[in-house]
């Protein structure tokens, strides 16, 4: 991978894992400032090699492999990130974050705030996340909602490589500390093309993915496939589908997602996360409070269960598919 990242502004066409990996290279290339850290990241290249060939391109003083500790990998890059440095850490799967958390939520969420300005944490934490590899629990789990609900961390999760690329910059540029979640289960399933041109996206709001006036559907992550996928059957059946990816889990561009719902009175959350207390109800329940009055059907979710993953064999129990994104679809349209 790393002999074909050159600092070109050509046009690429990689799959997701590959546009981490040239964003990285950019902002390194770039930024004499930002260093990469985690377990296995320099020699191996990363467990999933999104960070292939830095090491050998940057060094082993900004490529840094650290023990097998967490709690470690979130100090180190809350400590960096105050005294001038822009750390990229990497947590090998989102379920192995607890004990980095202690420094994510009291330390690097805060900091701007308890030092009133003086020093900020300019730091990224990937993770790769989510299900669908037949890997158990620590390696398949959702965790985006535990992360938006601590203030002052931004948690942003891309869906496509174009939109990893471009938010990955942004993250890397912010000033404050983000949770850049990555959904593996899309990592090498589709290439697309985009301009290595070191250009970030923003990342204060969703993406809307196609435009229809019948039905608003929102989603993210490597949901935003199977929830495409649905709006394509449904347009054969002249249901015409808004699909939002939201990218932006905090801040949440709500607006986007409120205007479409009031256009299209009705709306459908899909999401692989266990259904309660998750980022599809704080969705739901502001559309009901700000656009009430303009739904023309109840706000439907396609969760996740609220258990523990399952086993490989009942993985795809768990995973909302298609058909139960059509089932809710159905139920929204049936409503008036
Ligand atoms: C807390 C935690 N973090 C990360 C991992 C992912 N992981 C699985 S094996 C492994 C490498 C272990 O290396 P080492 O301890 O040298 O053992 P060996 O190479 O003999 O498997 C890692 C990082 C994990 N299982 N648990």
């Amino acid at each position: 991978m790393a002999e074909a990242i050159q600092d070109t502004h050509e046009l690429v066409d990689t799959v997701l894992l590959e546009a981490v990996n040239l964003a990285i290279h950019w902002e390194m290339q770039h930024d004499e400032n930002v260093v990469v850290l985690g377990e296995d990241v320099g020699s191996n290249g990363g467990v999933f090699r999104a960070t292939d060939g830095l090491k050998q391109k940057f060094g082993f003083k900004r490529v840094m492999d650290t023990p097998l500790a967490e709690a470690l990998i979130g100090g180190l890059a809350v400590g960096m990130s105050t005294q001038g440095l822009r750390p990229i850490a990497e947590i090998q799967f989102s379920g192995f974050i607890f004990p980095a958390l202690e420094h994510l939520m009291c330390h690097a969420a805060r900091m701007r705030n308890r030092t009133r300005g003086r020093l900020s944490c300019p730091m990224v934490l990937r993770a790769p996340y989510g299900g669908g590899i037949h890997a158990p629990e620590h390696h398949s789990e959702s965790i985006e909602a535990l992360m938006a609900h601590i203030p002052g961390l931004r948690v942003v999760i891309p869906s496509s490589p174009a939109r990893a690329y471009g938010l990955l910059l942004a993250a890397i540029r912010d000033p404050d500390p983000v949770i850049f979640l990555e959904p593996k289960r899309v990592y090498r399933s589709s290439k697309q093309s985009y301009e290595n041109n070191g250009e970030a996206l923003p990342l204060d709001s969703c993406f809307t993915l196609r435009q229809g006036k019948d039905i608003t559907l929102v989603s993210w992550g490597a949901s935003i496939a199977e929830t495409l996928q649905a709006a394509d059957a449904l347009a054969e059946h002249g249901i015409d589908a808004e699909v939002i990816d939201v990218a932006s889990i905090k801040p949440l561009d709500m607006q986007t997602i409120l205007i479409s719902v009031a256009r299209t009175g009705r709306c459908v959350i899909v999401h692989e996360a266990a259904k309660s207390f998750a980022v599809g109800a704080e969705i739901a329940a502001q559309v009901s409070e700000k656009c009430f009055l303009n739904l023309q059907a109840p706000v439907q979710r396609v969760a996740g269960f609220d258990t523990h993953m399952p086993y490989f064999q009942n993985e795809h129990y768990y995973m909302p598919n298609v058909q139960d994104i059509l089932a809710a679809v159905d139920k929204s349209m049936k409503e008036e």
